[in-house]
């Protein structure tokens, strides 16, 4: 394929979003790379008390994340607006948080919810090492996730499906979206 007719229309913003272990950081990081654009890790905007307080086991509230989604949303318009693009993974749960991360960006941004089978995430986050974030946390990430309406600029994939598909499937939404 001819790799400027395959280019997503610039600026563009995605954010691949979803709980804790639904894989956004693995797909998204994909998608920056293939796209040519920079990869913003949400985890990196919290504050150092977010941080705390999580790895505690103990879940975030709206109070806590308001200051992190609009520092991160910021960030997105930055670096969408400097390099033409960006794709961000962020949890970005509940519709009141894609709104006000939108907001903050000042543009557009199309959401790639990656969503399904909670034992399965559950199995992931058991097996994953290295991060702070507890698997006994995973019930408090369902219960204040909302899954995007068609309203809101989103697709929604099985995060049951294998890397390579969800990468492929997210990069002809983002060339249709974007183009
Ligand atoms: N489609 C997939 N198939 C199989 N394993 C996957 C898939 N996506 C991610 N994984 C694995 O599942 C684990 C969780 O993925 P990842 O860290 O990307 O999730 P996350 O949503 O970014 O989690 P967190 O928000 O807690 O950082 C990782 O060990 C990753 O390698
Ligand atoms: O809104 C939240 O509760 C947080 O963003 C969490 O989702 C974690 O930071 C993330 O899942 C771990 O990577």
């Amino acid at each position: 394929m001819d790799p400027v007719a395959a280019a997503p229309h610039r600026p563009f913003a995605v954010i691949v979003m979803g709980v804790s272990g639904s894989g956004k950081s693995t797909i998204g990081g994909r998608l920056a790379e293939i796209l040519g654009v920079p990869f913003l890790e949400g985890d990196q905007f919290h504050p150092k008390a977010n941080i705390d307080k999580m790895t505690a086991g103990i879940p975030l509230h709206d109070e806590d994340r308001w200051p992190w989604l609009d520092r991160l949303g910021e960030a997105i318009g930055q670096a969408a607006r400097a390099k033409g693009g960006v794709v961000n993974a962020s949890s970005a749960l509940k519709r009141s948080y894609r709104a006000r991360l939108v907001a903050a960006a000042g543009m557009p941004i199309r959401f790639i919810c990656l969503f399904g089978d909670k034992e399965l995430i559950a199995s992931r986050l058991q097996k994953r090492k290295g991060h702070y974030m507890p698997p006994a946390l995973l019930d408090s990430q369902l219960a204040d996730f909302e899954k995007p309406l068609p309203s809101e600029n989103a697709l929604i994939l099985d995060l049951g499906s294998d890397v390579e598909t969800l990468v492929a499937e997210a990069l002809a939404d983002i060339r249709a979206y974007a183009g």
